[in-house]
């Protein structure tokens, strides 16, 4: 069973610390960075996360020209410690074969997972249809954009939970399936928009699932990523 990733929203890095510093001294989370922190704190908080035992999701989304791309990724490959990261699949095969050229050029990034987001979370199916313009399904894109990842050396994909199961059939198993969007039924949606719970993530074949707000902002974080912990490893 993997861990839930927490995933560390917050405006700074003192507030990081204080919401690390709720849990046991010897807890080792899965936790991941995104754009927030990592453009205010920069490596530092990659260093410092991991002196204190934790798994890091580098979570920014790299959405370039595939020269870009690599060379950023390079730079990611060169931090260290980072298990997993991230790129737009729509950003095309090209560039995310570029991301995976990227990692393997250093010792380090070829411990580094790559994952392309599909289709976010947040994207409803009007906006699919009426703002990308892509027609069809929510879940035929994704399966599109899995599909495109996994020919150009993507480790696995973001999407939401109710794509997993389609996904796992088109892909294979090896092939990772990282959920965000997820919540317990009595929390709100926010700006998500195709939600889940942690045990229908896990049912639906999910291999890790990204919780954020439901933990960070509740008043007891420790048990409410219990709650989260429980759902998750419910069977
Ligand atoms: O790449 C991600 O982690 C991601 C992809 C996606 O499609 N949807 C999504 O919500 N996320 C991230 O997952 C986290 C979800 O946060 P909460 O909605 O607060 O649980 C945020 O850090 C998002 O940036």
């Amino acid at each position: 069973m993997t861990r839930p990733i927490i995933a560390l929203d917050f405006a700074t890095s003192n507030e990081m610390f204080s919401f690390l510093d709720k849990f046991p001294k010897d807890a080792q989370l899965f936790v991941k960075i995104g754009m927030e922190m990592y453009y205010q704190s920069g490596p530092d908080v990659i260093k410092n996360i991991s002196a204190r035992g934790h798994d890091i999701f580098l979570d920014l989304k790299l959405h370039d020209i595939p020269n870009t791309v690599e060379r950023a990724m390079r730079v990611i490959g060169e931090l260290g410690n980072i298990k997993l990261t991230t790129v737009h699949a729509a950003g095309g095969s090209h560039m995310i074969a570029a991301a995976k050229n990227g990692l393997l050029a250093t010792p380090n990034g070829q411990n580094t997972k790559l994952l392309a987001i599909t289709q976010l979370t947040s994207t409803s199916q009007r906006q699919l249809n009426e703002e990308q313009l892509i027609p069809g399904t929510v879940q035929d894109s994704v399966l599109n954009y899995a599909r495109v990842a996994q020919q150009n050396g993507a480790d696995g994909v973001v999407s939401s939970g109710l794509e997993v199961q389609a996904i796992k059939a088109a892909t294979g198993s090896d092939f990772l399936c990282v959920t965000p969007g997820i919540r317990l039924q009595t929390q709100p949606d926010e700006d998500q928009t195709r939600v889940v719970t942690p045990a229908v993530a896990r049912q639906n074949g999910s291999d890790y699932i990204v919780v954020g707000r439901p933990i960070t902002q509740a008043t007891d974080a420790v048990s409410a990523y219990q709650q989260i912990l429980e759902s998750w490893e419910q069977k």
